[in-house]
């Protein structure tokens, strides 16, 4: 059964459109992440599942009950959702206790300590933390009580606008495993605003790509970043390698990096002509020598467990196409070196 159901919905403030028929179905008790650059329409369409904005057109079903559409926008406080933003905006004033019961009917804050303590370690926080003051806290930690508060009314629904973008990167995958967790745990059906793809991939169930207001492929993190529907939505789930190319009309396309396999599926496996190709960096093996084209180092970016290696392929006296590879971090290329590249794998292809 669908959690969240969004259908055709459109939005402009004013005179500048901001949503274009946007449509997206979660399954209920997952967790969706909606993926796109700034600006795109992330928030606005959050904002419309919650009730805070209404659509101008289409519809938004919450567990089979439409909330908003034409003729109907029940408001935020009866859609049974939670809401979760960058900064969780906990209450300053009050404890920890204060800020996880406020949410509460009066009847259910009363010796509502057990619950505090049941919540607090549904995102892996020490119940002897209930009775510290925000400032007393962490920012993961205050972001987990955040969450802790949220899901106090036991919603169904959660919806989170770039919860973990303002924690430095240490406290961000514990924050973000404690809270992926607790939402399983609460079975709840949630939406993850974000433009960090590396996050989408690694914490939802499937992405949802979100392009100028529409969101342009739904699928689970395996699918969208190895059979994108386009080249676009193929550099935003991940670093790509784009070169322009001719298909043969059944499989095999020729470009800079040489003739190369087109994976069977949505990327035009058997266009003809000329095609977009998408390669991904780490499909590429640099050598000294042997099968594959020819390529000068033009810089290595080194990162510890990886290096990023910026080749140029061609002869330099005839121009050349830059491409970036991503190697082991031990691999023994310089800038300077002649070396042969070659690709790993099938690549995707679009017409062009
Ligand atoms: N209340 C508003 N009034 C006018 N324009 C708005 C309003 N809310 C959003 N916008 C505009 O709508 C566009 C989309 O904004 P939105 O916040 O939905 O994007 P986003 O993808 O969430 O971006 P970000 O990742 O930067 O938060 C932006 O151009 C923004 O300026």
């Amino acid at each position: 059964m669908s959690g969240i159901v969004v259908d055709g919905v459109t939005k402009a403030f004013g005179a500048t459109p901001v949503l274009h028929g946007a449509s997206l179905a979660a399954p209920a008790g997952t967790l969706t992440a909606v993926l796109g650059r700034s600006g795109c329409g992330k928030t606005t369409l959050l904002r419309i599942v919650a009730g805070f904005e209404r659509p101008d057109d289409g519809t938004v079903a919450l567990h089979g009950r439409p909330v908003a559409g034409p003729d109907r926008a029940l408001p935020p406080e009866r859609r049974g959702i939670g809401y979760l933003t960058q900064e969780g905006s906990l209450f300053p004033h009050l404890t920890v206790a204060a800020n996880v019961l406020f949410g509460l009917p009066w009847r259910e804050r009363r010796g509502g300590d057990a619950r505090v303590a049941a919540l607090l370690e549904s995102v892996d926080l020490a119940p002897s933390l209930a009775r510290r003051h925000p400032h007393e806290l962490s920012g993961g930690q205050q972001q987990r009580v955040a969450l802790a508060r949220a899901l106090a009314p036991e919603p169904a629904v959660v919806l989170l606008d770039e919860p973990f973008s303002s924690l430095d990167a240490g406290l961000r995958a514990d924050t973000q495993r404690a809270v992926v967790k607790a939402l399983a745990a609460a079975g709840a059906t949630a939406l993850l605003v974000t433009h960090d793809r590396a996050e989408a991939l690694a914490l939802a169930d499937q992405v949802a790509v979100m392009r100028d207001g529409v969101i342009a492929q739904v699928d689970t993190p395996g699918t969208i970043y190895r059979d994108p529907v386009d080249a676009g939505v193929g550099a935003l789930v991940g670093d790509a390698v784009l070169l322009d190319g001719r298909g043969d009309g059944a499989g095999v396309v020729t470009c800079a990096l040489g003739v190369l396999a087109v994976r069977p599926g949505r990327g035009g496996h058997g266009a003809a002509g000329p095609v977009r190709v998408l390669v991904r960096p780490e499909q590429l093996g640099v050598g000294a020598g042997g099968d594959g084209v020819r390529a000068r180092v033009r810089s290595r970016d080194f990162r510890g467990p990886d290096a990023t290696v910026e080749l140029d392929l061609g002869d330099p006296a005839s121009g050349t196409e830059v491409v970036t590879a991503r190697l082991p971090g031990d691999s023994a290329v310089a800038p300077g070196d002649d070396v042969t590249v070659s690709v790993r794998g099938e690549v995707n292809a679009y017409p062009a």
